[in-house]
């Protein structure tokens, strides 16, 4: 690799846990000096809402690492990158590619290892795949995506075994094993150790498999993102009552909810994720809000849903003082 900048690609389907885990690792030495670059799907990113801003799509993160979010192309992206490295305007000795959910990560890797101008100076890493052992089966079964997200995987990392147990964890772990037999798999919870050993290549991984001829799966699935917004405080009670009726309602068609909100006697933003029908615990984030940005965003990702009834019903809810029956059953 010697010259050539190590490039790890992140890869797992919605929700599934990889900006958790580049979260863990980059909190030690392992992606210390890292650039992350963040496919988001479709337009609309949150994360810019946490993370200082350098300029632009391109971001520092509190570790010291430059983060940027690419909404185009990913090439495009990453020679920004190294012509800002080679200006000496930013410093990084690595590259991790955080994909979309709903991307097959074989483009990715195709265009580290083969495209004319970028070859001689990236080195392929490992591609690791995220799977959720909570939705994970489900997700194998109903999205071909994750399939072959696990399938080009060197190393795939099994999340939430701490919400799963014991048993739904080795059946997907089985399942992984059948499906990818030469990968290494790892469980992790919210508390084990990171991989740090995980990152980069071993030699005898040949790279082909994730470059294989197939063309790529379509990104995207017939899926949308679109984006709720809010511009006074929620209540609580009945924020939560209004999602678990979307989510009972419309649950098998979110693909993910994500996004910050402003709780009513709540000073600091507090960060909402749903993956399909799993909410998972609100994070009261340390941050304060950025200037001119203290607003509700919830971006949701979904499928065979009308993207307006779902905000007509959000906007009722957001701006009416008591549960109008309206608002109550999200459309
Ligand atoms: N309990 C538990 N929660 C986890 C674990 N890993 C991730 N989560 C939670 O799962 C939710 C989604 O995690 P993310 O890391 O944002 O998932 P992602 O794959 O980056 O999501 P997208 O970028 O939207 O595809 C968050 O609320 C995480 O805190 C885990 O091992 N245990």
């Amino acid at each position: 690799m010697t010259g050539r900048l190590p490039v790890d690609v992140v890869t797992g389907f919605l929700g599934a846990g990889k900006t958790s885990l580049l979260r863990r690792l980059l909190k030690g030495p392992e992606l210390a000096g890292a650039a992350v670059l963040v496919n988001e799907f479709g337009e609309i990113g949150l994360d810019h809402l946490l993370l200082e801003r350098i300029d632009g799509d391109v971001v520092l993160l509190k570790s010291g690492c430059v983060c940027c979010t690419v909404r185009g192309d990913l090439k495009a992206a990453v020679e920004g990158l190294l012509g800002r490295r080679a200006r000496g305007e930013i410093a990084f000795d690595r590259i991790a590619i955080e994909t979309t959910g709903l991307a097959d990560p074989t483009p990715v890797v195709a265009t580290i290892v083969s495209d004319a101008a970028l070859k001689h100076r990236l080195a392929m890493g490992a591609v690791i795949c995220v799977v959720d052992a909570l939705n994970g089966a489900e997700t194998l079964d109903a999205h071909e995506v994750s399939l072959r997200q696990a399938a080009a995987a060197d190393r795939i990392v099994i999340s939430k075994v701490d919400l799963a147990g014991a048993e739904t964890t080795r059946a997907i772990e089985a399942r992984l094993r059948a499906l990818n037999p030469s990968a290494d798999i790892l469980l992790l919870d919210e508390t084990s150790a990171p991989p740090a050993l995980w990152l980069g290549r071993s030699d005898d991984r040949p790279i082909s498999r994730c470059v294989a001829d197939q063309p790529a799966a379509e990104p995207g699935h017939g899926a949308h993102a679109f984006l709720l917004e809010a511009d006074r405080p929620l209540d609580w009670a009945r924020f939560g009552l209004w999602l678990s009726m979307l989510l009972h309602r419309h649950g098998g068609d979110i693909l993910r909810l994500k996004g910050v909100i402003e709780i009513e006697g709540v000073t600091a933003p507090v960060a909402i994720q749903g993956v399909q029908r799993v909410v998972h615990a609100p994070e009261h984030l340390d941050a304060a809000w950025p200037p001119g940005e203290r607003r509700s965003s919830l971006v949701v990702i979904a499928r065979n849903i009308d993207p307006e009834r779902v905000e007509r019903s959000f906007r009722a809810f957001a701006s009416s003082p008591i549960v109008a029956p309206s608002c109550a059953i999200p459309a």
